[in-house]
């Protein structure tokens, strides 16, 4: 392991990921690998966990074909210096932001997704100029056998690896030092993987767990509501990280959005769910059990049933959606903020104010109004956690900027030395004086002229004047030197509103 991280980063160090030219190449090859060899990423998706190929498609690979567009399109944009502010001292320097690319970087991907949540990042890497290591879910263990199949016969191999394996080999992988991670899986094992990133001082983007509450407000369409609802809690079998993890609702509402949903869930999948080619399966075994464990003891509202959830709410991560009654938006807001934060919060209602109110006083790492899941697909949006549900985001250009450091780059002439000696010992209050003049004030363009003008000006002015006083000036030996430089400063200052 530690050769191969080794090999990694002796190719970054050659400089040959940095080139936007190369790495657009290695993108067009990732795009090339998605439509070329989409039948076996299908097929792998399907033996993971009973995708049909066009969830698969709408799931999984339209994101990834949809975000390698996005970089190809925007990489020259995203990679340039990008020019910063100026201020008086540094008008006549070159003054910008340089993203570089980190380094060599980890992703940990999680099996729920596991085309979408190894992909996706790794394009944002790429575009970045870095080494990537890829270490898929060994639980969706066809995707993870594909992607290291794949992989080097599409993209560079002595820069893009994946290495496949458990907790063994991933806990060997993490001892190794890294110059970011970006992990995405349970909290549990996030703290695991932040511990090890920090004897190194690596920084870690982590993707964690849902708790997504879902809020229905009276006014609403409930038809729309429960069969967005419904999409998106049924999707991939509930194991979606942002799915509505629970809903909170007046008691009123109640039977009508169970009602609702039952019916939506027949119009989806059919009266025999198990037919249908639609509907997905828990991963393994023991994911099944720790669901199904769930129910133990708790009322079943399908069927017309109402159920009452408990108060103690964790991630389901599966096919099972608690009702919450409230008695109104204020008890839904307590009832969230009482919790960890979420990673998504979903708020339905015709009533712009409320959802805005919600957004306002609440917090989690996404948001979407009238809908569910689809704040993930638009790529002009950070996609993370916030709190115990993840740290740092990707996607787009996030991705861009998680996989870059922004190198602030100041580019002085040799030249200028009279402006310097307001730096250089020895000190004195007049220095301090032009000093905070020149760092307090921004230097904007459209107020050059104006600036210049006024140095002409000010300089006949000055010349005037001591013309006119140098026999008060000479008497007086100079000891008003500072208060003159003071209010020099100061009268620029006022006058220029700089
Ligand atoms: N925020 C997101 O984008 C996002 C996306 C998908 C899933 N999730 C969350 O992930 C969870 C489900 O994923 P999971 O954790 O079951 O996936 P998982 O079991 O696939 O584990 C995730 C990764 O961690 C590695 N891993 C597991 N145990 C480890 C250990 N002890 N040390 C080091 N590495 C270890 C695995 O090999 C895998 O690559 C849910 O909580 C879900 O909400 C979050
Ligand atoms: C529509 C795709 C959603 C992917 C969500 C990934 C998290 O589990």
């Amino acid at each position: 392991m530690e050769r191969q991280v080794q090999r990694l980063r002796q190719a970054f160090r050659s400089g040959r990921s940095r080139p936007l030219r190369f790495r657009q190449q290695q993108l067009e090859g990732l795009c090339r690998m998605v439509q070329e060899r989409e039948k076996d990423i299908v097929e792998a998706l399907a033996a993971d966990l009973s995708k049909s190929a066009l969830n698969a498609y709408s799931h999984e690979i339209i994101s990834i074909l949809g975000e390698i567009d996005f970089m190809l399109r925007n990489l020259s944009d995203l990679a340039s210096a990008k020019p910063a502010k100026k201020n008086l001292l540094t008008m006549m320097d070159e003054v910008y932001v340089q993203p570089e690319p980190l380094g060599v970087v980890l992703i940990i991907g999680a099996w729920n997704y596991p085309f979408v949540l190894t992909m996706q990042p790794l394009v944002g890497a790429i575009a970045a100029g870095n080494a990537v290591i890829v270490k898929p879910s060994e639980l969706s263990e066809n995707t993870a056998k594909l992607l290291a199949k794949l992989l080097p016969q599409y993209v560079d191999q002595d820069l893009y690896a994946v290495i496949n394996g458990g907790v063994e080999e991933t806990t060997e992988l993490l001892k190794q030092r890294f110059d970011h991670i970006l992990y995405t899986g349970n909290t549990a094992v996030g703290k695991i993987v932040m511990e090890a990133a920090a004897k190194h001082l690596t920084p870690v983007t982590l993707e964690l767990g849902g708790k997504s509450p879902c809020y229905i407000d009276k006014d609403c369409d409930l038809d729309v509501a429960c069969r967005r609802i419904t999409w998106g809690k049924y999707m991939n079998c509930g194991q979606t990280c942002i799915a509505p993890d629970y809903v909170l609702c007046e008691a009123s509402l109640q039977d009508q959005i169970v009602q609702k949903i039952k019916e939506t869930v027949k119009d989806f999948y059919g009266e025999n769910i198990k037919a249908s080619p639609d509907y997905e399966r828990i991963i393994n075994l023991r994911h099944f059990k720790r669901i199904h464990s769930l129910l133990e003891g708790q009322k079943i509202a399908f069927g017309g049933e109402t159920d009452e959830a408990t108060c103690y709410i964790e991630e389901i991560f599966g096919p099972i959606l608690p009702i919450v009654p409230v008695k109104n938006v204020d008890e839904a807001i307590n009832f969230i903020n009482d919790r960890e934060k979420p990673l998504a919060l979903y708020v339905f209602s015709r009533n712009n104010k409320l959802i805005k109110r919600m957004i306002d006083e609440t917090s989690s790492g996404g948001v979407t109004g009238n809908d569910v899941i689809m704040h993930f697909t638009v790529n002009s949006l950070p996609f993370g956690g916030v709190g115990s549900s993840g740290m740092g985001a990707y996607h787009g250009k996030y991705s861009f900027d998680t996989f870059s450091h922004q190198r602030p780059c100041l580019l002085k002439s040799l030249k200028g030395e009279s402006v310097n000696k307001l730096r250089y010992p020895p000190n004195s209050q007049s220095k301090v004086s032009w000093a905070k003049f020149f760092l307090l004030k921004q230097f904007k363009k459209e107020k050059l002229q104006l600036l210049l003008l006024m140095f002409v000006g000010v300089v006949t002015a000055v010349v005037v004047k001591v013309n006119q006083s140098s026999v008060v000036v000479t008497k007086a030996k100079w000891p008003r030197k500072p208060k003159l430089l003071q209010e020099f400063a100061d009268f620029w200052s006022k006058s220029l509103k700089l």
